[in-house]
């Protein structure tokens, strides 16, 4: 019996996870550098984007980000460095790239009266193996406007249309660029969702963005990218726990604590301060347990307690060194 690899098997779908095996590395970028005239888009960028994961390349504008996902779909030749998808070299196996790599169209590259079934129709003529165009619209929640002209459509329509376009040759890996950009704050999170389904039903994802909160909720890992380098690379996590120098706690107490020393000499303590009242005191990662501890030992139950958590905003910040109106772009 011939073997159905997944990314030849019709009809997969969000909800229907594919059989992708063990994870292995779909996309290795090493040292790529890109230059156009005088300037420098991508200077050295090295990844591995593995089978399975939501990659996010996150960064400002002119980051090098979309020069660097360009590359690996094979729309940009690069000065040097190498790119490999599936072991394959972009530049060279052209079809096999277009068949494996599904490229996010921007919306407004659309004729304003193609309708949304026609549309992926004429995408899926293109492939040799492609998704259902029908079966597309219902799982993207646009059978209902599978007629309608691309202009009437609402911004998360085309949006996710464009999506739809990505998925239609039946791509191993999805490259989304600017995904949300533009959508409102419920369409944002609808199209996150379905994203998520995309990455489920075993369609490795690339996603650029420049918005932290996207990046956070969706991605198994970033890549930050800053000036056309890799600036840190790790899951969300380990990006802010890499950026985060120190914990942050505060508290009121229902009774005096005349003498602050109690708390500044624990070892998980570097600073204590009272402002109206309310305690603030910063440290270590045991600092919470060490303060709690220490206070229970004297009688005093902390009230309204918060910890202040790194987001990955302020790693952002941190790892690329730079000022927020630089990040916030
Ligand atoms: N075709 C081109 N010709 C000349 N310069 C270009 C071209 N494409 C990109 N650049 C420049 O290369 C740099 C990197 O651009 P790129 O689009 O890769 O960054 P980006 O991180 O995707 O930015 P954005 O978030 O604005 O899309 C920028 O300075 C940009 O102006």
């Amino acid at each position: 019996m011939p073997e159905i690899r997944p990314e030849n098997r019709p009809g997969n779908s969000p909800g229907t996870p594919r059989d992708i095996g063990p994870a292995q590395d779909l996309v290795v970028v090493r040292n790529l550098r890109k230059t156009y005239g005088a300037t420098v888009a991508v200077d050295d960028v090295s990844l591995t984007v593995r089978s399975g994961e939501i990659f996010g390349i996150l960064g400002p504008n002119g980051a090098g980000k979309t020069t660097t996902v360009e590359s690996i779909a094979g729309l940009r030749a690069p000065d040097s460095g190498t790119v490999r998808v599936t072991g394959l070299d972009p530049r060279k196996r052209r079809a096999e790239i277009t068949s494996l790599v599904g490229v996010q169209l921007q919306a407004s590259e659309l004729p304003d009266k193609i309708k949304a079934r026609e549309a992926l129709e004429l995408y899926a003529s293109f492939y040799p193996a492609p998704r259902d165009p029908g079966e597309l619209l219902e799982q993207l929640g646009l059978a209902q406007v599978q007629n309608t002209a691309f202009a009437k459509l609402s911004g998360g329509q085309k949006q996710r249309l464009s999506i739809a376009l990505a998925l239609i040759g039946n791509p191993r890996i999805a490259i989304l660029d600017e995904l949300t950009t533009g959508l409102d704050p419920q369409a944002r999170r609808d199209t996150w969702e379905l994203v998520r389904g995309v990455r489920d039903a075993g369609v490795t994802i690339l996603l650029v963005t420049h918005f932290m909160e996207e990046a956070e909720y969706l991605c198994d890992r970033i890549a930050i990218i800053d000036g056309g380098r890799v600036v840190a690379l790790d899951t969300p996590a380990g990006l802010i726990a890499a950026a985060r120098s120190e914990q942050r706690i505060s508290f009121r107490l229902p009774g005096p604590l005349t003498d602050h020393s109690v708390l500044t000499a624990l070892p998980a303590v570097h600073e204590v301060t009272v402002e109206n009242g309310r305690f603030v005191v910063t440290g270590n990662d045991d600092l919470l347990v060490a303060v709690v501890t220490e206070l229970a030992a004297r009688g005093l139950a902390p009230l309204d307690l918060h910890t202040e958590q790194t987001t990955l905003d302020e790693a952002f910040l941190t790892l690329s060194g730079r000022t927020s109106e630089g990040a916030d772009r």
